[in-house]
């Protein structure tokens, strides 16, 4: 350990990795006759070689001498070896031959008690030092230094008999030093007691004058084997008690590779953590106790409660049942105390038999005997007249309830009566509603009136403003709380289906097959419904789907008589260009007008003979159609889409020709320019809408006044609209609006418009039919 010491036990020696402290290192060729020792001093690397010194008559050896010889070597009491001490060892020495000695070099350690060690080695019988620290020449060991420390034999500690390591099949049971472990995961482990040569750390006791062992808490401030201690950790990072550390250094005699290979074998293992004391151990030990004890209360406690538990509900039931039959026992007892009383009453007074004069008269009279037999007769007959009396009223009481009974159920009866004729009336004066709307209708059709319909949106999160007094008035409270009321053909509430919405237009639309031309057109502001009636989400289609379907049903139902061609054109009105929808490049339109009437060259008429073509003519118009946002609603069309579905129909049989045009209108949005705040080319497109639909309005006022001139041409949306509001059409309006109070002004003018619309009076709706060989007029 300290400065020369050598390191031979070379059998367990593991690699060195980088960085581990040097050791003090004697090499030596293990084959046969010693050739040549290396000591080297640590940290000064300096190696003295003792063969070339044997000519100086050096100590030569072989190492497996060597090592046999010093471990015979007896043990002081300090646990160092001394030499020559053994007489054994020195009579088996003088046995030896001349030349053997001659050959035998032994190595040993010099611990000076000053605390300087030096290397000696014995040859031919003489102790040589070397003076590693001033000379580095192998000195006689001087005689006085006996008594001034100890020897300590370099051992190689290998290959002892005594060490000879039984192999685990054949270890033998009789030698103690065999023994087992019982671990946890490994199971049996053996064991086996090897004696062994290693270093141990000494240090100078002054006071003493002694040589003593190192304990390991001072080593642990030793600079080597700190340094050693320091290696170990830094590999083995998990292992963190220092003090263990260096115990198995120790043991693997201070070689960290194999104190860090050992640890590495058994990673992991529980026994390496830090055991726990048998105080701990006790400790832990009254805690389970305590806890099984505790745990065992509980569930003698849970089990009492649970038993507790059952008697107390069987006491409980035990208990309703005695109140209930208590309840009965009292209930007969006053019945039968009723009753009693009641026969006491109706008991006719009789006088009470005198009790016999016992002690005047001691035996009873035959006469008395009599009488008193007489009384229990009366008494007896009494009863029995008490009783048919009780029977008798119960029947007539049984009489008089069935009579209530009775009247009740004609009472019923009479009700179920008026019922039946509330039920009358009520049919009737739908009857006659129905009646007077058809009326109504009629006359409406007879003076041409545009027909307007109002449609709330749904908006549940709308703070409402609406209120529908009839299914044909309307109520809008502003803001303010101001209310204005106004008046349609039909309102409908926000609860409205596209069903029931088809529902009232389907006669009008439908008529077109008889040669009509019909025009539906939905006005509104921005987000107020338009779209969602007129064409509506695919899973609920709106008026447009149902409207082409319904068409084809009817065509198809007359096909016998008729044979019908339906062609739908698709046209979008924006920025006052008209623009084809099912053209792929959405061709610019141009209309000519032919007197009263309109014309559109080169219009994409596409043929339509079953539902699945209409779908896919929407498709492709819808891709078409341009929409911009605007900040009131991020899908908002900003143009206005225009569907013309023509059903032309020839009589099979007469070859007369009727032409039938059903235009289906999604007006832009109504709303004021300055509510969507918009700008630049948005601008341009809300001028636009504002100009077409107050051109719209202003057809509306001409028309409604039966002015001379009529301004269809303010705008390209009128000019297409002119055959639908020209005088032989039939138009719906559709005037949609939101619920919201925040939209409330702009629901007042949209009701408005939808108003004055309603005056319109466009004169008898005609059918445009051509016998064979006749024409149309132009669109
Ligand atoms: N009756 C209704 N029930 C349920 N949702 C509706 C109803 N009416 C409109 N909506 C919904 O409100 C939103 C706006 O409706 P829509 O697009 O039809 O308004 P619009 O008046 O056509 O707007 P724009 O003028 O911008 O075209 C849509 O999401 C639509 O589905």
């Amino acid at each position: 350990m300290g400065s020369g010491a050598s390191k031979n036990n070379s059998t367990q020696q593991t690699p060195r990795t980088q960085g581990t402290p040097r050791r003090p290192q004697a090499t030596t060729n293990r084959g046969g006759h010693f050739q040549e020792v290396e000591l080297q001093a640590p940290g000064q690397g300096r190696t003295i070689n003792m063969s070339s010194r044997s000519q100086q008559s050096t100590p030569r050896s072989t190492p497996s001498n060597q090592q046999t010889r010093y471990a015979r070597h007896s043990t002081n009491p300090n646990g160092s070896l001394y030499h020559g001490q053994s007489t054994a060892a020195t009579s088996r020495e003088n046995r030896r031959t001349n030349e053997e000695k001659e050959e035998d070099v032994q190595f040993e350690t010099f611990l000076h008690q000053n605390g300087r060690e030096f290397i000696c080695a014995v040859r031919a019988g003489k102790r040589y030092y070397l003076d590693d620290w001033h000379s580095h020449d192998w000195q006689f060991f001087p005689e006085r230094w006996y008594s001034e420390g100890t020897l300590v034999p370099l051992n190689t500690g290998e290959s002892h008999g005594q060490n000879r390591v039984p192999s685990a099949r054949n270890a033998d049971d009789n030698d103690d030093r065999v023994g087992h472990l019982k671990h946890p995961k490994r199971g049996k482990v053996q064991t086996y007691l090897m004696e062994e040569r290693h270093y141990v750390h000494f240090f100078f006791d002054k006071y003493s004058g002694k040589w003593l062992r190192l304990p390991i808490g001072w080593e642990l401030h030793h600079e080597l084997v700190k340094q050693m201690v320091d290696h170990v950790e830094e590999a083995l990072p998990k292992w963190r008690d220092r003090a263990d550390i260096l115990a198995l250094l120790r043991a693997c005699n201070y070689n960290p590779d194999e104190c860090i290979g050992t640890y590495l074998v058994l990673e992991e293992d529980d026994w390496l953590l830090p055991q726990r004391t048998s105080k701990d151990a006790k400790a832990d030990e009254m805690k389970d106790e305590k806890i099984q004890e505790l745990t065992e209360k509980l569930h003698k406690l849970e089990s009492e409660l649970l038993a507790e538990k059952k008697a107390r509900v069987e006491a409980e039931q035990q208990l309703s049942e005695l109140v209930e039959k208590y309840s009965k026992i009292s209930a007969d007892a006053t019945s039968a105390q009723r009753q009693v009383e009641a026969m006491q009453q109706s008991r006719p007074k009789t006088a009470r038999p005198k009790t016999p004069q016992v002690a005047i008269v001691p035996l009873v009279s035959e006469r008395d005997l009599e009488e008193l037999n007489q009384q229990v007769k009366n008494l007896h007959k009494t009863h029995v007249r008490l009783k048919m009396d009780m029977l008798r009223n119960i029947g007539s009481i049984n009489a008089v309830i069935s009579d209530a009974i009775k009247a009740a159920s004609d009472l019923k009866k009479s009700d179920v009566g008026s019922k039946q004729e509330l039920e009358e009336i009520r049919s009737l004066y739908q009857r006659e509603a129905l009646q007077r709307r058809l009326l109504y209708n009629q006359l409406q059709e007879l003076r041409g009136n545009i027909r307007v319909f109002c449609r709330p949106r749904r908006d549940d999160r709308a703070r409402n403003c609406l209120g529908f007094p009839s299914d044909q008035d309307i109520t809008v409270t502003n803001q303010d709380g101001g209310k204005k009321t106004f008046s349609f053909d039909k309102v409908y509430t926000s609860d409205s289906t596209q069903e029931n919405i088809f529902v009232d237009t389907q006669p009008i639309i439908t008529s077109c097959v008889d040669g009509y031309n019909v025009c539906l057109l939905a006005y509104g502001q921005t987000g107020s419904g338009k779209t969602f009636t007129m064409m509506g989400p695919d899973n609920n289609p709106g008026i447009n789907i149902r409207a082409i379907s319904e068409l084809l049903k009817v065509c198809s139902e007359r096909s016998e008589t008729k044979s019908f061609t339906l062609k739908v054109s698709m046209v979008e009105i924006y920025n006052e260009t008209v623009q084809d929808l099912l053209t792929e490049d959405t061709k610019v339109l141009e209309l000519s007008m032919v007197g009263n009437s309109v014309k559109i060259p080169n219009i994409m008429e596409m043929p339509v003979k079953e539902v699945k073509d209409i779908k896919e003519i929407m498709k492709l118009g819808d891709s078409n159609r341009k929409t911009a946002s605007t900040k009131m609603n991020s899908t908002s069309s900003r143009s206005h889409l225009v569907l013309m579905i023509t059903v032309e129909g020839e009589d099979k049989v007469t070859g007369a020709i009727s032409k039938g045009v059903l235009t289906l209108c999604d007006l832009a949005g109504s709303e004021r320019i300055s509510k969507t705040e918009a700008t630049g080319q948005r601008l341009v497109e809300a001028a636009a809408i504002n100009k077409s639909l107050s051109a719209l309005g202003q057809v509306f006022l001409a028309l409604r006044e039966s002015q001379l001139h009529i301004p269809y041409r303010n705008s390209k949306l009128t000019q297409i609209l002119r055959p639908c509001l020209g005088g032989d059409a039939k138009a719906c309006l559709f005037v949609n609006i939101s619920p919201d109070v925040s939209n409330s002004q702009e629901t007042c003018n949209t009701l408005e418009f939808g108003s004055n619309a309603r005056q319109v009076a466009l004169g008898q709706a005609k059918q445009n039919i051509q016998k064979k060989g006749g024409g149309f007029p132009p669109r």
